[in-house]
Formats: structure tokens, C-alpha cells, sequence
């Protein structure tokens, strides 16, 4: 039966500073490469053997991969990236600090636009303050000016049942590198997490999420590899 991990990037220069982030192109601290390297450990432990790997275009995504699979002695599984598996875009929050927002905004708005199912963010208005938003990895891609948890599934499916499906279904195991809201919205699909429960599903970084499928793609049990840092797992829905 196929496993699948799940692998949010370690920790990146703006979780470090509290500023919303989204498509930015920001990179990993140092902090967070040593989680994407004991992710990377924590995967080989488990004694999973991984067959290919999916990750957004998103240096943090890509360079968590990296090093993880470097610490497997991994570094030659082939690697797939897509820009549907990005984090949700921010719109107008992009760079924004989260606190300072939720001072101006309050909390609750800003846990709406944070956590709800289905209300963007403010779109980006000025999108030439952050020219990787749209840079030449987008070319061919209407690039999103905001996106709601819902609006991401709505990019992430997809590509989830024609790219990443496929392989569970000849029995691979993989790994997919992404971001908090990209797996949340995975996991929401996965579990059949309902609207309403979705705020309450969080992704730690570099913390890989080990689920295993039966041959219909349903979830059989899912576990965090590293249980000091783990979050509640939904039930399947
Ligand atoms: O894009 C971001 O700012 C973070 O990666 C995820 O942010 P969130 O926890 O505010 O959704």
C-alpha cells in the first residue's frame, strides 16, 4: 500500500520575522535548514523507501527537499515542480507584519483571512513592490492577485488527481514538499476535512506527516514523525 509524506518547508527568513509570505520567494534560515535536515533524518528512519518527489517553485520548498533527501542519501530521487503546489498567494498581506496587522485589523479579521475556508485576503494591488510574484517560473500562468484556502484547492486539486495520484495508484511512495496552506488544503482533500473544520488544521515545518493509503487512495493512518512537535490530525471525514 502506498505511504505519502508530507513535508511543510522548514522554517523561512519571514516566519522568522512574523511577515505574511505566500508566492514572496523567500529562503530557509538557519534553523530552518537544520529542520528540513532532521526531517530528512526522521524520513529515513522510518524505514519508508520513497520513489519520486513533488515540490512547488518556491526556494524554501525546494531547498527543504534538498537537504532532507540529502540526509536520506536520497539526493537522486527525481523531483517534480509545479507552481500549483506554491503556497496560497497573500494578496495585500504580502510582507505585511502579522502583528501589526492584527493590531490594525484585529485578531479576528486577521484569523479570517489566516485560517477560513473561504475568504481571500485583500487582492495585491501593487504587484511591482515583489517582482518574484511574477517572474519567468509563472510564464504561461495567469498569476493569482489573492487566493482563499479554497481558491488554492481549487489549483491544487487538480494537479493533485492528474500529476500526484497517478503514481499512489502504481503503488509509489512519495514525498511532496510544500507549504502550510498547499498541505492544508491536501490535507483537506485526503481527510474530507469539512469547511468548518479547516481552521482548526495546522502544518508544523519541517516536521514530515507520514500517512499511509490503501489501494483506493483512502487515508489508513497518518502520524508525525516527530512527536514533540506534532498538531491533532483530523479524523477521516
Ligand atoms: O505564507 C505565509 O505567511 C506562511 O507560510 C503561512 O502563513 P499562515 O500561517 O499565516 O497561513
Amino acid at each position: 500500500m502506498p505511504t505519502l509524506a508530507f513535508l511543510r518547508h522548514g522554517q523561512s527568513q519571514w516566519n522568522l520575522e512574523n511577515r505574511f509570505t505566500g508566492w514572496m520567494d523567500v529562503d530557509l534560515t538557519e534553523k530552518g535548514e537544520a529542520e528540513a535536515r532532521r526531517a530528512g533524518e526522521l524520513l529515513k528512519e522510518s524505514g519508508a523507501e520513497f520513489d519520486a518527489c513533488f515540490t512547488s517553485v518556491q526556494t524554501r520548498a525546494i531547498r527543504t527537499l534538498n537537504l532532507a533527501l540529502e540526509e536520506m542519501g536520497e539526493s537522486w530521487l527525481p523531483v517534480t515542480k509545479d507552481w500549483r503546489l506554491n503556497e496560497r498567494h497573500y494578496g495585500g498581506l504580502t510582507g505585511l507584519d502579522k502583528a501589526e496587522t492584527a493590531a490594525k485589523h484585529g485578531e479576528e479579521q486577521v484569523h479570517i483571512w489566516r485560517r477560513s475556508f473561504d475568504v481571500p485576503p485583500p487582492e495585491l494591488d501593487d504587484p511591482e513592490r515583489f517582482p518574484s510574484l511574477s517572474d519567468r517560473r509563472y510564464a504561461g500562468v495567469t498569476t493569482p492577485k489573492t487566493e482563499s484556502l479554497k481558491l488554492t484547492l481549487e489549483r491544487v486539486e487538480p494537479y493533485w488527481t492528474a500529476e500526484i495520484r497517478p503514481h499512489l495508484e502504481q503503488g509509489q511512495n512519495l514525498i511532496i514538499a510544500a507549504h502550510g496552506n498547499s498541505l492544508r488544503a491536501l490535507v483537506k482533500l485526503l481527510f474530507g476535512v469539512a469547511d468548518e473544520d479547516i481552521p482548526g488544521v495546522e502544518i508544523p515545518t519541517g516536521n514530515p506527516l507520514l500517512i499511509e493509503l490503501d489501494d483506493q487512495i483512502r487515508v489508513t493512518g497518518a502520524r508525525y514523525l516527530d512527536d514533540s512537535r506534532a498538531q491533532p490530525l483530523p479524523t477521516v471525514g
